[in-house]
Order: C-alpha cells, then structure tokens, then sequence
C-alpha cells in the first residue's frame, strides 16, 4: 500500500479525501521549499519558483510548470536528505566513507563492523554518524562475525535515523510501496542486532521511500567507486516520462541539479525518466514495473517504433526477410510481434526466449576487452538483432566509454566507426 493511498483510506467522503490531499500538498511544498532554502526572504523579495507540486494525473504527486520555462533553465538544485551504498545484493563492497573500491587497506570497524579504508575515513563525522547508532544495538553474534556487506546494503536507511524531525517529516511524506519485496535488507539486520521495534520499522519504511525514490548518485569519469544512491525529496517529486523534458548532473557535493531540456509550457508536467533512456520499450516498461510498480503507458511506450528508433526491434525470424520485428501493440505485456516489411506474426513467448538468450550473451561480454567487444559488435550479436537495437547501440557507448580510457587507441575527433569498421 503506499503512503498516499494510506491517507486516502484514512478519510471519509470524497471531499474530505480532497482537502486532506490539498492539505498535504500544502504542507508538502512549505517543507520543500524549507529544504531548499526558498522560505527566507533577501531584499523585501521571496525566492520563486517556475514549477509548483501538484496533483498529477497519473496518481499522486508531481511538480507542474506555473511559467513557460526555456531550455537550458535551471528548474531547481536539490541536496540529499540521506545517502549512502545501494541495495542490491550485487552491489561492490567499498568503504562506507569515500566509496573507494579498490584499497589493500579494508578494515572492519572494531566497534560497529562497518567496512572503512582509512583511519581518516574512520575519524570522519560520516563514521561517527554510522557507529554511534549502530554500536547502540545490542549484537547477537561477536560483532566481527557481523556481515559487513548486509550492513552496508541497509546502511542509506540506518542513516535517517539521524535526522531531525522535520527532515523526517519530509522524509516520510514521500511516496513509498511497502511491499514484500523492499526492506530485506533491514530484516536481515535482525540476525546480528537486537533493534528496537521502532526503530526497525522506521528504518524498513525508509528502505521502501528509497526504492521508490532514490537516485544513483553520479561517479566522476573513469573513478571505480562503490554505487551510492541519494535521496533528494524535491526529485522525488518528479514522475516518469520516457521522453522526459528534465535532465539531471551531480557536483562534487552531490548537489544534483535538474533542468529543462526543451521548453516547458505553463500547466504541463516536468517529468525526469527512472529507467534508461536508450533501452527499448519492453525493458523499461519491466524494470518500471517490477522496481516502481507502475505501467508506463506515456506516447513513446505507445509506439511501436519508438519515434522511429526502432530500439527494440529484433531481426525477422523469416531467413528471406530483410526487416524488423517490433511488438504489435507495446501496451500489452503478452503482445504478438510482427516484421515491419513481411508481416511474419510471432508469439511473445518466442521472443522473450530470444530477449533472454540476448541477455545472457551480453552479461558473459568482457567489456574492458575492446577489440572483442568490436568483434561482437561486428560479427555476432548483429546476426540477430538490428543495428538500431538497444543492446547495439549500449554496446557502442560502452565501447566509446572504454576506447576514451584503453591503452593504445584514440578517439580520432570524427565517429566511432571510422576506428571500428575501417
Ligand atoms: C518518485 S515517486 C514520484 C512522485 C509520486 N507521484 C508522489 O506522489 O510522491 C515514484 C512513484 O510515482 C508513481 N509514478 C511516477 N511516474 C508515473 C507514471 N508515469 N505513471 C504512473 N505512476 C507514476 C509511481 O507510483 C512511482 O513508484
């Protein structure tokens, strides 16, 4: 159930859900514009914004133009309320300070357990942050026998519990989707720590805010560092779009600074984009689905050719046929695809094993191996999908990632392919 919906389901009537909800807006955007510093006044003259919070459409909260905003414009620069490592169970273990990855130094503190990389990291406010509540929780098992990594995937959450109330306050009117799936990270605590009650409710509702919430943090060009992910309540704010009208950059303080990336006329919605750009339709319709637990159903995800991207397309599984397959109507989960030039009809399940063979074949790539991965590019994985497919064209970035830092080639100031396919 998610917050919002929990508010709703606390009131009566229909009138009295849309004064509690206007209510909630209302404060809401008192409490963002504290968070961001716009509640005092310089010169007689109160800081404004172009954009306000408002009931979207799509359900729940967004944040709505109240000018025509020009491309270019900042739209506002948001600090994380907490941050810290991700979740995922993949994620690189690193120091819980810097992020650094790759030390010789990795060291578990004697009084918490949490991983550092330096007496400095240790000596750090962050750290003493961390500890002082971590090493108030009775341990279970001697705290050196306590899994460094778990602690570290729940440690974004462990780090609210530092706020003040009006962060809190803030914190926990962000939306959350208190499902099954979020929050392990905190019950797994519960091995090595007597937590209070409290506390550990607190701390597994928060780990549900992030999910729904959080952004991952830039990492400067070229720096191998443990992925963190922050949350900044004014983005969180922002819904999907897959042709978002916002992009955002991070600074070296992790100030995250959002602006328009076309014009914005007053009355529409400023959206930003949680999946990747480049995938196509059925992969970010899934991960939107499975991670935010909505269906996108926005103009691009309506079409089946993405703008004419075609990013999604599969080669013709007929051997006489030159054209591509695409899905016949992309809003439906089990749709049949068709081939843009003959018409050959094949059922979902046909391509959603060739989707996961794909898949497995690009997770076995070695992608600092540059010549390989042209070779790929070049002789294998082009035998099934277009050149226009999204599994082609994230390889092309990497491999321009890659050749920007591999010993021995040079970006030659023209186009990828004058160094790949000549
Ligand atoms: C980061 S929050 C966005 C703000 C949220 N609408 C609120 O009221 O606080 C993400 C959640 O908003 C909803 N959402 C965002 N974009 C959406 C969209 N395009 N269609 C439907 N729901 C969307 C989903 O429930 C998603 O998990």
């Amino acid at each position: 159930m998610c917050i919002i919906a929990a508010t709703v389901q606390c009131s009566t009537g229909t009138g009295r859900v849309a004064t509690d909800r206007m209510m909630l807006i209302e404060q809401l955007s008192l409490m963002v514009k504290r968070h961001l510093g716009l509640d005092t006044f310089t010169d007689d003259l109160q800081y404004s914004t172009k954009w306000a919070i408002y009931e979207s459409p799509l359900g729940g909260r967004g944040l709505v133009a109240t000018e025509d905003i020009k491309t270019g414009e900042v739209l506002f620069v948001d600090h994380p309320l907490i941050y810290g490592p991700r979740s995922r169970t993949k994620a690189q273990a690193g120091c819980t300070v810097c992020r650094k990855i790759d030390s010789d130094s990795f060291f578990k503190c004697s009084r918490c357990s949490l991983l550092l990389c330096s007496v400095q990291c240790q000596n750090s406010d962050v750290h003493f942050g961390d500890c002082s509540i971590i090493s108030c929780w009775p341990n279970k098992v001697p705290i050196e026998e306590v899994d460094d990594t778990l602690l570290s995937r729940a440690l974004t959450s462990i780090r609210a519990v530092l706020l003040n109330e009006e962060q809190r306050n803030l914190l926990t009117s962000l939306q959350a989707h208190v499902l099954p799936q979020h929050g392990s990270e905190v019950r797994n605590l519960k091995k090595y720590f007597d937590i209070p009650i409290q506390v550990e409710q607190f701390m597994s509702f928060v780990s549900c805010i992030l999910d729904a919430n959080a952004y991952q943090m830039g990492t400067p060009y070229g720096k191998k560092e443990m992925s963190f992910r922050g949350l900044y309540p004014v983005s969180a704010l922002m819904n999907h779009n897959c042709v978002p009208n916002t992009r955002y950059t991070f600074n070296a303080d992790s100030q995250m600074t959002v602006k328009a990336v076309k014009p914005i006329l007053a009355g529409s919605e400023i959206f930003t984009c949680y999946s990747g750009m480049l995938w196509g339709t059925p992969a970010r319709r899934l991960h939107l689905y499975t991670t935010k637990h909505f269906l996108c159903t926005c103009d691009r995800c309506a079409d089946p050719t993405e703008r004419g991207t075609l990013l999604a397309a599969l080669k013709c599984f007929s051997p006489e046929c030159l054209g591509s397959l695409l899905p016949l109507h992309p809003l439906k989960t089990n749709t049949a695809w068709r081939c843009l030039d003959c018409g050959l009809k094949v059922p979902n399940n046909n391509i959603c094993a060739i989707q996961s063979a794909l898949g497995s074949l690009v997770g076995s790539l070695d992608f600092e191996n540059v010549l390989a991965l042209e070779n790929y590019i070049l002789n294998r994985i082009t035998k099934f999908v277009p050149r226009t497919n999204q599994i082609v064209v994230d390889l092309q970035c990497r491999l321009i990632w890659e050749i920007g830092e591999a010993e021995g080639f040079r970006w030659n100031g023209k186009n990828l392919f004058i160094i790949l396919y000549s």
